[in-house]
Order: C-alpha cells, then structure tokens, then sequence
C-alpha cells in the first residue's frame, strides 16, 4: 500500500510538472461529468412529478430549460475530456521519456546494459511512458465513480434502503475479483518481457540492413520467422488464458448483478402498483439501478486500472531510482593533465562473479608522452583492459592510476574528456558524414574546417567530398534526408575500410587529449592507408601518450613500448628489438606474421 502511494503521488507530481493548466481543466472537467448523471435523474424526476401532479405547470418551463442547458453542457464535456487527455497525454510522455533516459545516462558504466532484466525493465518503463496520465485517469475514472455512485445510492436509498445495501455488497466480489485480475495481468506482463524483446530481436533481424547479406545468402528468413513467430505464439497463450478467466468470472459477476437490478426493478413496479411509490420514484429507482450498476462498474473498472499502471509505472521508478552502475567518487578529485603515465596496479577483472577472470593481476605503467603496443592471442583480454582504462567498469581487485589518482576518485565524465578512441566494435551511425566525424565532439559540429582538417588525417576527405551532397550526405540508405523526400534519396553506403576511416577521423578530432586509445584502428584498411594512417598518427601524437592494439605486428613495431598479454597478466614488456631477441611470444608470433608475407610474396 505504502509502495502503491509513493507511485501515485511520483505519477501526479510528474503530470502536475509536465502540463499543470491542462490537469486542473482536466480535473474539473471530470468532476462536471462525475455529478451530471445524477443531476439529470433529479431533474427528470421533479418534471415527472410536476407533470404527473396536479398542477398548475409553473415550473415545468425552467425544469425543461435547465434539463437542456445540462444536456448541452452534458454533450460537450466527453469531447472537452478527450482533447485534455489526448493533450496531457503527448506532454506527459515527452516529460516522462526524458526524465527516463535522463537517468539512464546515470548508468556510466557497462555493465547495466549487459544485465538482461535492466532491459526488460527499461522496455516497460518506456511502454509505462504514458502511465502516469492513465494513473491520473484512472484515479479521476475513480473519483468520477464515487461521486456518481454516492449521488445514486443516495437517491436509491430514499426509495429503498435495504436494497441500497444489496447493491453495494453485490459490489464487493466484483472489487476484489477485478483486483487480482489486475495484478495477474501486471505480473504476466513482467514474465512476457523476454518473450517480447526475443521476438522483436528477430523481427529486427529480418528488416534490417546490417543483417540482410546473411540472412538473403545463409537463407535465414524463414528459420527466423518462425522464432519470431514462436515467440508471438508464447505470448499469446498466455494472455488467451488469462483473457479466458478474465472472461468467465465477468460474465459470472455480470449476470448476478443484472438478476439483482430485475429482482429490484419487479419490487418497484409491484410496489408503484399497489400506490406506495409515486410515478416519478419509479423513474428515478430506473435510473438509479441503472446508474449505480453503471457506475459501480466504472468504478471497479477504474480501480483496477489503477492497480495495474501503479504496478507498471513502478519499473519506470525503479529505473529512475536505480544507484548507478559505477559508484560516483564521495569527494572527487580534479584529474590534472597526465604528466607521469597511468599505472595498472595488480589490476583482476572478471565481467561477473560467475564469469571467468579475464585479468589477474596486471601490472602495466603506459608512461606519458610514449606510445605503448598491446598484443596478445584473441581473448587475451586487450579489449577488456582498455575498457577499464575508460572506467567502463571497475577492476575487481586492483586500481588504475592516473598520475597516482585512482580513476574511481574522479567523475567519470571528466576522465573521458581526457581520453579519445577509436574502439574495435565502433559505430556507423544513419547521420550525414559531418555528423559521423562530429559525434567525436560535438563542439565542433558547425566548424567545417576542422571536421574537415580530421578527416584529411583519416585520409577520407576526397572519399567524403565525392559524395553527391559531400559532407552533407546521409550515410544511410534507411532514412531520407529533409531535401529527399519526394526522391528515391542519394543515401550512400560507405565501405568497411572507408566507415573505419570515418571512425579515425572522429577520434582525431579528439587529437588533443591525453590519451589516445586505438583498438584495431586499421583491421579494414588497405596496406596503403594503413601505413599511412600509422604514419600520420606519429606526426599527429608526437609526444602524447597513446596506447594502441593490433595484431597486425608489423604496425606495432615502431612504438617506443610493447606489452604482451597473456593468461590475464603482462607476460612480456619491452621494444621490438628486445621482445625479438627474448624468443617469447611476440617473437613467435611476429615471425609467423613475417613468414606469411614472405609466403605470399614468393608465389
Ligand atoms: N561484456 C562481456 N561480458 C562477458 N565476457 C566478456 C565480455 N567482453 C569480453 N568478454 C570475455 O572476456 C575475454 C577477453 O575479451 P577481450 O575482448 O578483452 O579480448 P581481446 O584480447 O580484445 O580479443 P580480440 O583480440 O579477439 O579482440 C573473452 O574471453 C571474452 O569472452
């Protein structure tokens, strides 16, 4: 109960935020329609009685125009309530999106996004976007009935008493039964949650680009439509049963209530009959019956609507109120410029408790101002060390330290401003090619020179002016441009070796920082570029310090420091010279490279 109030009061606080004006028209628009059912029945019962009276008609004239004026207002206000809700509706969801990824950006780290119910959470949570104007709704839904309810069973009660009290007893199975239903049908949506992403996962696969290729030539179309189908199909029996119990129990509560409103109805007729009821207490008992059952209804109904989006907008508040992933510092830091280098002290580092160790115990200074090679066998864990030395996660037992600061002291986003990347899994983003260069810093998205200056040093600038609207281009054949829509669209598609050139030219445009980390920067480049993209990074670097992975080792040769890992630890250090002569791993493998090249060049 006390969870169900802090839900209802965060709905209404973030409706009262999003559109205070169109709530409080929307409130007393609710009320009007709460009290008009009941006004209706009592003016048509005084003319009832006027008219079945005596007379003289004196008042039959104004009770016939204030029965109009109330209809007329009557007629109006359904559709004054469906513009108000429609429109607090869209303010509501707006407000409600954004304060939700809001607090996703809380989540720094990785590791949430690798968590599968943080993602069916966050599925509802978007789904219950619309919750908090439902809740209002519901809750309005409820206080319109109580109002109504009271007004007939007041009236009710005037003509019969005991049979008021049946009416509302009768009520309470309905009460309890739509209760539970309502629970049932929250819970069965939390447990359909995997069923659902799993099905929209296949149907993403189906109609995406970066899925086509393999899906036309592997034949996967129908393998995947029948998971997707499968999955729907799960789902579906679910909620057919409980829709089938759902079913039964209302036609049950139905049917007992419409004996209950005959059994009344031949008491009133009997009774008018015999003189004890006037003309009008008849009507007015009709009216009653019909409006309390009607009501009643409404009213049961609205409960449990609001029992079950209380329960759903609570994955929306939990997503709010989650602690983030990496421990903010209690008192941070300020993270100087590096002037020493960053030291990796007996860093272990496992993704979960139940995952495997990837790195046990490392120990690695990348001094300031060097370039440092990171090599090892695939799964050697490379990837994983850089995405710590980003504070994507933090080492399990261990600290990195930046010039002696342990990077868990500082904010996070003030390391990564210090930081640039080129990750191994980078994006290709649907944006115009400027945009993709941009998202590397976005202060620089109206500054073409420099946009431009990155992408001469990824040596992309001829590939990007040749496109039809140069940098303006969409690099994407999903979306139209503004200036296309009535086109067939001049979206291009770049290449693998052109889109990773792309990816360099974003991280150059962060040339600046500290510390450059390149994860397999040149796996797609031609021998060419890649030279030249090796080339261009030493002048680029001079004198700053960054840490690149290939396995290219004839790419790695040149920096001043190359670190093998293996077995999770640093198992060799030194330049390429010395890592030659010690006869280890890197010799082993820089060999095998070399004779493979030599291979290749004898045939
Ligand atoms: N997000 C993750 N969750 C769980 N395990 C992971 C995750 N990312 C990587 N791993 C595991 O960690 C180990 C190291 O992976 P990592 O990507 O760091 O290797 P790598 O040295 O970069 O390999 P490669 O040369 O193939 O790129 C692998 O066994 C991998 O399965």
């Amino acid at each position: 109960m006390a969870d169900a109030l802090v839900r209802l009061s965060g709905a209404a606080r973030l409706v009262h935020r999003a559109a205070p004006l169109h709530l409080l028209g929307y409130l007393a628009n609710t009320v009007f329609g709460a009290v008009l059912p009941v006004l209706l029945a009592w003016l048509l019962k005084y003319l009832l009685d006027e008219l079945a009276g005596p007379g003289p008609y004196q008042d039959l004239v104004w009770l016939a125009v204030a029965l109009g004026a109330v209809g007329l207002v009557g007629a109006l206000s359904p559709h004054l309530g469906e513009y108000l809700s429609t429109e607090l509706d869209r303010r509501v969801s707006l407000s409600a999106q954004n304060e939700l990824f809001t607090a996703v950006e809380r989540f720094t780290g990785l590791s949430r996004f690798e968590e599968p119910t943080f993602h069916d959470r966050l599925r509802l949570a978007q789904r219950t976007t619309t919750s908090p104007i439902r809740i209002v709704d519901a809750v309005c839904g409820v206080g319109r009935g109580v109002l109504t309810v009271a007004g007939f069973l007041g009236s009710l009660a005037v003509i019969s008493l005991p049979f008021t009290a049946i009416m509302l007893l009768a009520a309470v199975p309905m009460l309890v039964v739509e209760l539970r239903l309502a629970r049932r049908r929250a819970a069965l949506q939390w447990r359909l949650g995997p069923t659902e992403r799993w099905e929209q996962f296949y149907s993403d696969l189906l109609s995406n680009t970066y899925a086509a290729k393999e899906v036309r030539l592997f034949g996967l179309a129908g393998f995947l439509r029948g998971r997707m189908n499968a999955e729907q199909q799960t789902a579906n029996r679910a909620l057919r049963q409980l829709d089938k119990r759902e079913f039964w129990l209302r036609a049950v509560l139905s049917a007992l209530s419409a004996l209950l409103s005959a059994g009344g109805l031949i008491w009133a007729i009997t009774a008018a009959g015999r003189g004890q009821v006037t003309v009008g207490d008849v009507s007015m008992f009709v009216a009653s019956i019909a409006g309390v059952q009607l009501a009643l209804n409404g009213l049961v109904g609205a409960i449990s609507n609001t029992s079950y989006e209380l329960v759903m907008f609570g994955h929306y508040m939990t997503v709010l109120r989650a602690e983030p992933d990496l421990p903010p510092p209690a008192r941070p830091r300020v993270l100087p410029p590096l002037e020493h280098g960053i030291e990796l002290r007996n860093v272990w580092f496992r993704y979960s408790d139940g995952h495997p160790w990837v790195l046990r115990g490392v120990n690695l200074f990348i001094p300031s101002g060097g370039s440092m090679a990171l090599v090892g066998h695939n799964g050697a864990g490379k990837s994983t060390l850089v995405k710590l030395l980003c504070r994507f996660y933090d080492p399990t037992r261990g600290a990195i330290l930046w010039d002696g600061i342990d990077l868990r002291e500082v904010p996070v986003d003030e390391l990564r401003e210090r930081m640039s990347a080129v990750f191994q899994d980078f994006m290709n983003y649907d944006f115009s090619a400027s945009d993709n260069i941009a998202v590397g810093d976005l202060a620089a998205a109206d500054d073409q020179e420099r946009l431009e200056t990155a992408a001469k040093w990824a040596g992309v600038h001829e590939t990007l002016t040749d496109l039809p609207a140069g940098y303006g281009t969409l690099l994407t054949r999903m979306f139209l441009s503004e200036s296309e829509k009535h086109e067939t669209g001049t979206g291009v598609m770049l290449s693998g070796g052109q889109w990773q050139r792309l990816a360099l030219a974003r991280a150059f445009l962060r040339a600046d920082r500290d510390l450059m980390i390149l994860d397999e920067p040149s796996a797609g480049l031609d021998a060419e570029a890649e030279h030249d993209v090796h080339t261009r990074l030493r002048q680029l670097r001079t004198g700053a310090t960054s840490l690149l992975i290939s396995h290219r080792l004839g790419a790695v040769r040149d920096a001043d420091l190359i670190a093998v890992l293996s077995d999770g630890v640093v198992a060799e250090l030194g330049r390429h010279a010395d890592l030659l002569d010690a006869n280890g791993l890197y010799a082993r493998l820089f060999t095998l490279q070399a004779s493979g090249y030599q291979l290749q060049g004898e045939t």
